[in-house]
């Protein structure tokens, strides 16, 4: 069996996204999949290949007025023609975003990336934490400490540099690269295992 493959398909304007992006994919790749990180603005042909072909994609983006920036909407408006042939159906999906603000509309480019993977017939896999930071015993270094289930979501100030990613962010993002390649490993076997038992006997 093959190792399962995963595209982390990100923008970051000033960095700070990108810190999140290297994250999901530092842990997908110690997870046992084959990656690649892939900026919105610079998808070659090799790019559009490696996605087409993943297992999973996973969307990385910053909330811009309260949802995805319009670099990611204009990479999602490139994918029309796939989804018209619904060329990405059962794929696995997942995202994460990152804004200045606490709660900044962040909810709303998680909701916009798993309807983007809903309109492509893709599954949406979850954060899967329960959430941090919820009572006088929480810290702000708890995972997840934002409280969200659709993806990672992470908070950096707007007048820091790329160092000012918080920790827990980075380990939430990381948890969620871990856990794509681990749903994807389990996907694909059960794929494996599914179209095995549908072989004729002796096949
Ligand atoms: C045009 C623009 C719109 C933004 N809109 C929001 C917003 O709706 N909510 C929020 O909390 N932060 C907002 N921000 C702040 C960014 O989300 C934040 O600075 C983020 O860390 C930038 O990530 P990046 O360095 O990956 O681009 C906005 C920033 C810009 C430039």
């Amino acid at each position: 069996m093959t190792n399962p493959s995963i595209a982390i398909i990100y923008y970051s304007g000033s960095g700070h996204t990108k810190v999140l992006a290297d994250a999901v994919n530092e842990a997908a790749r110690e997870g046992g999949a084959t990656t690649a990180l892939l900026h919105v603005n610079e998808l070659t042909e090799e790019s559009w290949e490696f996605i087409d072909d993943a297992d999973a994609l996973i969307f990385g983006a910053p909330t811009y007025m309260g949802t995805a920036p319009s670099a990611f909407h204009a990479f999602a408006e490139k994918t029309a023609g796939r989804w018209a042939v619904q060329a990405w159906h059962n794929k696995l999906g997942a995202g994460f975003t990152n804004a200045a603000c606490k709660a900044g509309d962040k909810h709303s480019t998680l909701d916009y990336f798993s309807t983007f993977a809903a309109q492509h017939g893709m599954n949406w896999i979850n954060l899967g934490l329960l959430p941090g930071w919820k009572s006088l015993k929480g810290t702000e270094n708890d995972l997840n400490r934002f409280g969200f289930f659709n993806g990672a979501a992470a908070q950096t100030f707007s007048d820091v540099g790329i160092d000012g990613v918080h920790p827990a962010d980075i380990a939430t993002a990381a948890h969620l690269g871990r856990r794509v390649a681990e749903m994807a490993a389990v996907f694909s076997a059960g794929r494996v295992a599914v179209e095995r038992n549908l072989a004729p006997a002796g096949a």
